[in-house]
């Protein structure tokens, strides 16, 4: 196809989908139909437990054990034999009670040694983490008695199982403690490590793909030009890409021409489980991205989301890739991965959903916001407090805009105006969505 052919391909509003290509999609549902470009990958990989914080589980471990495996003392003590009775309500009787100390338990250890007499021991020296020897059923703290000459004096009455973490208490042998499509971190690290898992299986690791496109764009460290920029939206996303579960392939800058264009995205099809792409998604006459993704065999899904900024987005297919288009402006692109990108590493990893895109509801605005009903807008923002009602607050970081970076740098996060909402008032209702950067990123988990 030449480049006169490609121009003739589909433009502007006009995108090979099945809706109404006027209308701009809601962002729930944008973001439904980028999840449902995507394939979740199959296959295993059996990682040690060093390799595996930030891969995905590929399938749900159990424990063999009972969590703790023994009954064993919460505190540096003394355990009492079943058969010392202390208790006033048994015996009538009230403290103090002394008892001698026959025997030691520490953790890891032997355990005391059966008495040579047959005698049976009402007290035994044990540490925390010991094994309660049979026959036992209370430890007393050492705080909560007094020793001298192999005795201790009792003042106060210890209930039956007083300072004894139970056999399974935490868990039962069997028990799932790690779920297919968990992304693993720490806490799964340390329960897999109880359980005795040396290795755990996981997902292969996605692989993704970033290029940008457009005539303006120099890499940092290169000299500008006239009318040139440094390229901000491709280091920004492989950062926000990058992590254990993916491997990022970096595509480079394309040109602001049609087959340029086409042939890159050409010669990553198929290559990926997700392509993303910046800039050229506009209507402009150097706008090629849509026309140079079907010449190049793409299906092009949708184009055009209800979101401020960042509308001119296109989800599409190629090549068994799944392909999300983002407007160039940088601000846009973040908003673009933030709603977009995660939900479809989600999908393709396997997640249940995250965040909604809408975000999290309860949040109120801290100042007047000029907003015109139509697109939901998404401002960055940062948590303020608490307002007289106890709600909590957002403010706002400095003036919309698409391509300004500050507010975005000084954010933790995306404040939500709803798309059929006029202006806002202070005290209003806003979304909040927190930057996946900032969190751990990928959420949930399925059974
Ligand atoms: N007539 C219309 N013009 C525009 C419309 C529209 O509906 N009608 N939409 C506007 C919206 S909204 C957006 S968003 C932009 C997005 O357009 P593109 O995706 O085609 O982006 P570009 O024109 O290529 O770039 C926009 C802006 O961002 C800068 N940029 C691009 N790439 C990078 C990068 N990798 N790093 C840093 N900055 C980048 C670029 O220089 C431009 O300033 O279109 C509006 N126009
Ligand atoms: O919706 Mo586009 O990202 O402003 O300016």
């Amino acid at each position: 196809m030449t480049p006169a052919d490609i121009s003739r391909a589909p433009s502007g509003n006009g995108c090979v989908c099945d809706r109404d290509p006027g209308r701009l999609l809601d962002v729930t549902a944008a973001v439904a139909r980028a999840e449902a470009l995507c394939v979740p990958v199959g296959g295993v990989e059996t990682v040690p437990l060093a390799d595996a914080v930030g891969r995905i589980a590929a399938a749900r471990v159990t424990t063999p054990y009972p969590m703790p495996g023994f009954d064993h003392a919460a505190m540096d003590g003394y355990a009492l034999s079943s058969h010392a009775v202390t208790s006033s309500a048994v015996t009538g009787a009230s403290g103090p009670w002394v008892l001698p100390v026959t025997g030691v338990a520490t953790a890891g250890g032997p355990g005391p040694a059966p008495a040579a007499d047959g005698t049976r021991p009402h007290a035994i020296r044990i540490l925390t983490g010991a094994a309660v020897p049979a026959g036992f059923d209370r430890v007393v703290a050492q705080e909560d008695c007094t020793s001298t000459d192999g005795r201790i004096m009792l003042r106060r009455d210890p209930p039956i199982g007083a300072h004894i973490r139970r056999a399974g208490e935490d868990a039962p042998a069997g028990t799932v403690i790690l779920l297919t499509g968990t992304r693993i971190d720490a806490r799964h690290i340390a329960l897999l490590a109880i359980a005795g898992h040396a290795a755990v299986p996981v997902l292969p690791r996605l692989r993704v793909a970033v290029m940008t496109l457009g005539d303006e764009l120099v890499p940092p460290g290169q000299p500008l030009g006239p009318g040139r920029i440094h390229d901000s939206n491709r280091p920004m996303l492989l950062a926000l890409l990058a992590g254990p579960s993916t491997t990022l392939t970096d595509l480079g800058a394309i040109p602001d021409q049609a087959a340029a264009a086409r042939d890159a995205i050409a010669a990553a099809a198929g290559r990926f489980d997700l392509i993303l792409s910046t800039g050229g998604a506009s209507v402009g006459d150097r706008d090629h991205l849509k026309p140079a993704f079907v010449a190049a065999g793409g299906r092009i899904d949708s184009w055009g989301v209800a979101i401020k900024p960042g509308k001119p987005v296109m989800l599409g297919r190629i090549g068994g890739s799944a392909f999300l288009g983002l407007p160039g402006n940088p601000v846009a692109a973040f908003l673009g991965h933030e709603l977009f990108a995660t939900a479809m590493l989600r999908r393709l990893s396997g997640q249940t959903a995250g965040v909604p895109p809408t975000g999290h509801a309860g949040h109120v605005s801290g100042s007047a916001l000029p907003h015109r009903p139509g697109r939901t807008e998404y401002l960055p923002a940062r948590p303020d407090g608490l307002d007289p009602a106890g709600r909590p607050v957002l403010r706002i970081m400095g003036q919309s805009s698409a391509a300004r970076l500050m507010p975005l740098a000084g954010a933790t996060g995306f404040a939500v105006v709803d798309a059929a909402a006029g202006d806002i008032q202070p005290g209003d209702p806003l979304g909040w969505l927190p930057f996946s950067c900032l969190s751990s990123g990928l959420q949930g988990a399925r059974p």
